[in-house]
């Protein structure tokens, strides 16, 4: 089947070029582009004024399956993932069991296949049952499917282990995503150790925390070769540390979630369990620094760390409640009202940081709108104004601070290999 999309303002991240143009798909393939094209026999999707870009790539999403269908699946994950514009996910290992070995990466990528309305590639952890104490079998998964190596949810707190996992990494041409947070040091805090949590009278996590583990794993990174990835950077400290490595030549990526470069600790008073999240939301300071840090290329990827939980296991006390918050279907009206339309980054560097970077990080041919390649297309509406509603989410997580917050740029259509499995919001 073909599909003819037309007078859309077509986002290239490659080039950095923003035009208006029509893009023509033919079997499953981005077939061409340019201006006025026509076909005798596709359905025409007529998108003037719409953005067109390459399928949004979110390398940070819990889907939780197996074992945790409770918070969400890959069914409704995906779904998630579509309605949010994103045509791939890589999704990490802190399911029951943990994906810590070929077989569960296989059982994951056979669902994916079965279920997904999107693409899934696993992410293995990197020691058996994400606990820090042996190296997982990175080879084998690597052979099954899995596309980087995260304990994410947990730091690997054994320097020694985490130095011979990264040797082992880069004999795999692998990368590891790290969840940079000391134990000890975090002690086990509520929320962004400060004023704010001072007037809470909640227990802190200091900035400290997470920078400790950037700086050990740049300096593991550098000592082995290995390429790292920084997950969800959150305090000014890291984006400093991030960029002086990159200066170096060490071979450091990092990401950034909607969360931490848009709320401060001052949502946490009110104490709403939706604003607990690891690592928390930090001060208007540290968002700056991650402004800073997007605009100026330290930081290469926008990911949601998308962590759904059920409304009873968030329904407690904050100290209580599990941390984490759904991201993928506020991801693109965050990304648009408070980066694009703020002119904080420009268009087409938004869209460079959840296509063609993501893409690279984890060595997958996606993000890019070339002849011949995947027809994964997201189409954006980026004049829609529309209101965070959490009950319209496709996700079993309701657990999102933005509820009622009023939004510009909304997901139109998602597109995978040349198939509409969203439009309008319906999920087809
Ligand atoms: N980010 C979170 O607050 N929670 C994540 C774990 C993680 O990303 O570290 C989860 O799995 O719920
Ligand atoms: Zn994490
Ligand atoms: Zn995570």
């Amino acid at each position: 089947m073909n599909l003819l999309i037309k007078g859309g303002i077509v986002v290239d991240p490659v080039s950095g070029t923003v035009s208006e143009k029509d893009i023509l798909v033919a079997d499953g393939k981005i077939a061409g582009s340019g201006v006025g094209l026509h076909h005798p026999d596709a359905q025409v999707l007529d998108v003037p004024g719409k953005l067109v870009t390459p399928g949004l790539v979110d390398m940070h999403v819990h889907l939780r399956e197996p074992g945790l269908e409770a918070k969400e699946t890959i069914y409704t994950g995906t779904r998630a993932a579509a309605r949010g514009g994103f045509t791939a996910v890589a999704c990490m290992p802190n399911t029951r069991p943990v994906a810590d070995s070929a077989a569960v990466i296989i059982s994951i990528v056979n669902r994916a296949a079965a279920d997904g309305a999107v693409r899934v590639y696993p992410v293995g952890a990197i020691t058996n049952g994400s606990l820090g104490q042996e190296m997982a079998e990175m080879g084998d998964m690597k052979q099954s499917g899995a596309v980087a190596f995260s304990d994410d949810g947990m730091p690997v707190m054994d320097s020694g282990l985490m130095r011979r996992s990264m040797q082992y990494a880069k004999m795999l041409n692998a990368v590891i995503i790290s969840h940079c947070e000391d134990k000890k040091l975090a002690g086990g805090g509520l929320m962004h150790e400060g004023d704010v949590s001072t007037m809470l009278g909640l227990k802190g996590i200091p900035a400290a925390a997470e920078e400790v583990m950037v700086a050990r794993d740049i300096l593991l990174a550098e000592d082995t070769g290995c390429r790292l990835h920084i997950a969800h950077v959150s305090t000014a400290g890291s984006v400093r540390l991030v960029r002086e490595a990159k200066s170096r030549g060490v071979r450091v990526t990092a990401e950034a979630a909607p969360h931490h470069f848009t709320l401060t600790d001052q949502a946490v008073i009110g104490y709403d369990t939706s604003t607990k999240v690891n690592p928390p939301l930090r001060t208007a300071e540290d968002v700056a620094e991650i402004r800073r840090g997007l605009a100026d290329g330290t930081i290469d990827v926008i990911a949601t760390d998308h962590a759904p939980h059920t409304a009873e296991e968030k329904d407690v006390e904050y100290e209580l409640a599990p941390f984490g918050m759904v991201g993928l279907e506020t991801a693109v009206g965050l990304v648009w009202t408070e980066l694009v339309a703020a002119g904080v980054l420009t268009l087409a560097q938004a869209i460079a940081k959840m296509t063609i970077n993501p893409a690279k990080i984890l060595g997958l041919p996606l993000g890019s709108l070339g002849a011949g390649a995947a027809a994964d297309i997201t189409i954006i509406d980026p004049a829609a104004a529309w209101t965070v509603d959490p009950a319209q989410f496709a996700s079993k997580g309701r657990n999102t601070p933005f509820t009622g917050r009023v939004l510009h740029g909304l997901p139109y259509a998602t597109i995978v290999s040349g198939r509409l499995v969203m439009r309008e919001g319906i999920v087809l």
